[in-house]
C-alpha cells in the first residue's frame, strides 16, 4: 500500500520515523512520504523528517503538557498548514494516508482525530489511525486522554490500528526505557503490513495484493497486528508446522493488542522465499485463524522476501469486542471516576456515552 504517514506529537513522530526508516532499509518503497507534526520544537527537532510546527500562538513551541482538549484545538486552529504541508506528498498513486499518533498525551491524542477528519474530507483515500495504547501503569491522565480519543478516532478513522504499549513490556523493564526497541518493533510488522503486495522479491504462488490489506480494512474500527518468525527448511514440504505455528505465535504470543482474538475479519500473510512457502501451512493456518477469531472472512497470501527465515503478519480487524480493549476502558472510566473535579463530562461510557468525544 503506497502510504504518506503523517506522524502528530512525540510518539507519532518518532514511530513515523521508525516506520519510514524500516521501510527504506528494506527497499519496500511503500512509504511514499512522512512528515511529523508537533506543538513542542524540541520534540520536532532531532527527527530526520520535515516538520510542522502547530500551536505556536497558544504554547509558544513548548507543547501542550497533556492537555489533549488543546491539543485538539490548536490543530483545528492550524490545520490548514498541516493539509498544505501534506498535499504535494498525496500524489496520484498513494492509496492511503496513515497518522500516527501516542494516544495518552495531549498533542498527538487531541490532534489526530482533528487531522483524521480534516484529510478525509480532502481525500477519497482511506484515511487510518496508527495509535499507541499508553501501558497500564502509565497514570490516570493517559488513560483518559487515551479513552477520549480512541473513542473519537475511531469515528473518524476508516480504521484504527492500536499498538498496545503493554504488549512490549517485558517483566522488570519499563516502558520509558525500551521506547527505541519498542518502536523498531512495532515499526516491523506494521511496516510489513503496508508493504505487502507492494515490493515483492521474486514471483510468488499466491502474492498478497495490497488491495487485500485495504479490503480487510475496510471492516473498519479497531484493528491489531501479530508478528511471528521462526527459521525455515530448505522446502516447503518441511515447513508445514513453520507456518502453522508462526502464525499461531503471531496471534497468541505477537499481536499489538495482546488477546484481542475476537475479529470480524483477518488477513494472513506469509513474509518468505516462495520456494519455502507451504501452501498446506498457509491454508491450514488461514483455517485455524477463521475458528479463533470466529472470523469467516480471512484472507491469506504471500509475501515473496529473500531470506531464509518465514514471517507471519496478521492482521485483524474489528476487535473492539476483545478483553484487552474491555480491560483498557475499564482503566480509562476508573481514571475518570477518580477524578471527577478534572474530568466533569467525561463521566459516560466508551460505547455507551460513559467516555466522551473528543469532537
Ligand atoms: N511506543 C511508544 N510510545 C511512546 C513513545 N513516546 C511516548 N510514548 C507514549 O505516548 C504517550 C504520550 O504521548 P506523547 O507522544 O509523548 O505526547 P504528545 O502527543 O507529544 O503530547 P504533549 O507532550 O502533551 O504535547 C504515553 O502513553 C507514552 O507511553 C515512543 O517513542 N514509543
Amino acid at each position: 500500500m503506497k502510504a504518506v504517514l503523517v506522524g502528530v506529537g512525540q510518539a507519532g513522530g518518532k514511530l513515523t520515523t521508525a516506520l519510514s526508516e524500516f521501510d527504506a532499509e528494506m527497499g519496500f518503497g511503500a512509504i511514499r512520504d512522512a512528515i511529523a507534526v508537533n506543538t513542542a520544537t524540541a520534540d520536532l527537532e532531532p527527527l530526520p523528517l520535515d516538520t510542522v510546527l502547530v500551536g505556536q500562538s497558544r504554547v509558544n513551541g513548548h507543547g501542550v503538557g497533556g492537555d489533549n482538549e488543546l491539543g485538539a484545538e490548536v490543530m483545528d486552529e492550524d490545520s490548514i498548514e498541516v493539509l498544505d504541508a501534506v498535499a504535494p506528498r498525496v500524489t496520484a498513486d498513494v492509496e492511503a494516508i496513515v497518522v500516527v499518533a501516542g494516544l495518552g498525551g495531549g498533542t498527538g491524542s487531541g490532534g489526530a482525530p482533528v487531522l483524521v477528519r480534516e484529510l478525509s474530507r480532502v481525500y477519497d483515500v482511506p484515511v487510518y489511525a496508527l495509535g499507541v495504547l499508553p501501558g497500564r501503569d502509565e497514570g490516570a491522565m493517559y488513560q483518559v486522554n487515551a479513552g477520549r480519543s480512541l473513542k473519537t478516532l475511531v469515528r473518524e478513522a476508516d480504521a484504527t490500528i492500536l499498538l498496545d504499549n503493554d504488549a512490549w513490556r517485558s517483566s522488570g523493564e519499563s516502558v520509558e526505557g525500551g521506547y527505541a526497541a519498542i518502536n523498531e518493533s512495532m515499526a516491523r510488522r506494521v511496516g510489513l503490513l503496508l508493504a505487502a503486495g507492494e515490493a515483492t522479491q521474486g514471483v510468488g504462488e499466491s502474492v498478497v495484493d495490497t488491495s487485500e490489506v485495504i479490503n480487510t480494512l475496510r471492516a473498519g474500527g479497531m484493528a491489531a497486528v501479530g508478528y511471528g518468525s521462526a527459521p525455515a527448511g530448505e522446502d516447503a514440504g518441511d515447513n508445514v508446522n513453520t507456518v502453522t505455528s508462526t502464525v499461531r505465535s503471531a496471534v497468541m504470543t505477537g499481536l499489538s493488542l495482546p488477546s484481542a482474538t475476537t475479529a470480524d475479519a483477518g488477513l494472513v500473510v506469509i513474509a518468505g522465499d516462495p520456494e519455502r512457502i507451504s501452501r498446506k501451512g498457509a491454508e491450514k493456518a488461514r483455517k485455524w485463524l477463521q475458528e479463533e477469531t470466529g472470523s469467516m472472512q480471512v484472507r491469506g497470501g504471500d509475501f515473496p522476501l529473500d531470506s531464509d527465515r518465514l514471517a507471519a503478519v496478521v492482521l485483524l480487524t474489528g476487535v473492539e469486542r476483545s478483553d484487552r480493549i474491555e480491560a483498557f476502558l475499564e482503566r480509562a472510566r476508573q481514571a475518570i471516576r477518580d477524578e471527577p473535579e478534572e474530568e466533569p463530562d467525561a463521566a459516560e461510557a466508551f460505547q455507551n456515552d460513559e467516555i466522551d468525544d473528543l469532537l
